[in-house]
């Protein structure tokens, strides 16, 4: 695997589009968000994909995005909650680069995503429950997933994106001058 590419997984609300250009200044690399090449190469907000295309639609689009990041060395990549969902991308991550996964309480991610002014175009709900309901079962199901392509686990909830941003940073660093296993949890 590369690792030039950090790439963050964890579900919404952990803070990945947050601690992601945090990290990349650090380091002094690029920082991309799959979720905003989707929606600059649809020139469509996520919710509008949903509603044109359905979640397929922007489940293939994420996969691409996802390719031509994956491909870029010296960048941070943030990607978004759903981008395990599919063996192919779990396969593509793992292989890429450095993968970290941001954990979070449901109740804590509820709460970020209800304050934050872009989940009305980001964050269609994915099921028919919708809020914080939804929210417990999608990190409940997909919690395999992230753990699956993790090389690297750090808990947001009591941490700031510049505490978890360092946390990154040195396990990154740790991995790269062992060549070893870096060390697998940080409580940020
Ligand atoms: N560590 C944190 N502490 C407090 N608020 C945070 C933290 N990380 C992110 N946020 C806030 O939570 C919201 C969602 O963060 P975001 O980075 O978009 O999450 P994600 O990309 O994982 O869905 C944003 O409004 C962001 O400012
Ligand atoms: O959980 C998901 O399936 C999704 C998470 C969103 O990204 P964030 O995790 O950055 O909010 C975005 O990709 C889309 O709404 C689907
Ligand atoms: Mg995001």
């Amino acid at each position: 695997m590369s690792a030039t590419l950090i790439l963050l997984v964890g579900p919404r609300g952990s803070g990945k589009s947050t601690v992601g250009p945090e990290l990349a200044r650090r380091l002094g690399w690029a920082f991309a968000d799959a979720d905003e090449l989707v929606e600059s190469t649809a020139g469509m907000s996520i919710a509008a994909i949903f509603a044109a295309e359905g979640e397929a639609g922007f489940r293939d689009r994420e996969a691409a995005a996802l390719e031509s990041l994956c491909a870029l060395p010296n960048r941070v990549v943030a990607t978004g909650g759903g981008a395990v969902l599919r063996e192919s991308n779990r396969a593509l991550l793992k292989r890429s680069g450095f993968v970290v996964w941001l954990t979070v309480t449901p109740e804590v991610a509820f709460e970020r995503m209800t304050a934050d002014p872009t989940t009305a175009a980001r964050r269609p709900n994915l099921t028919a429950a919708g809020g914080l309901g939804e929210l417990r079962e999608l990190i409940a199901s997909r919690e395999p997933l992230y753990r699956a392509v993790a090389d690297f686990t750090c808990d947001t909830g009591g941490a700031s994106p510049d505490a978890a941003a360092a946390a990154i940073l040195t396990a990154w660093t740790n991995f790269r001058s062992t060549s070893g296993p870096a060390p697998r949890s940080s409580s940020g």
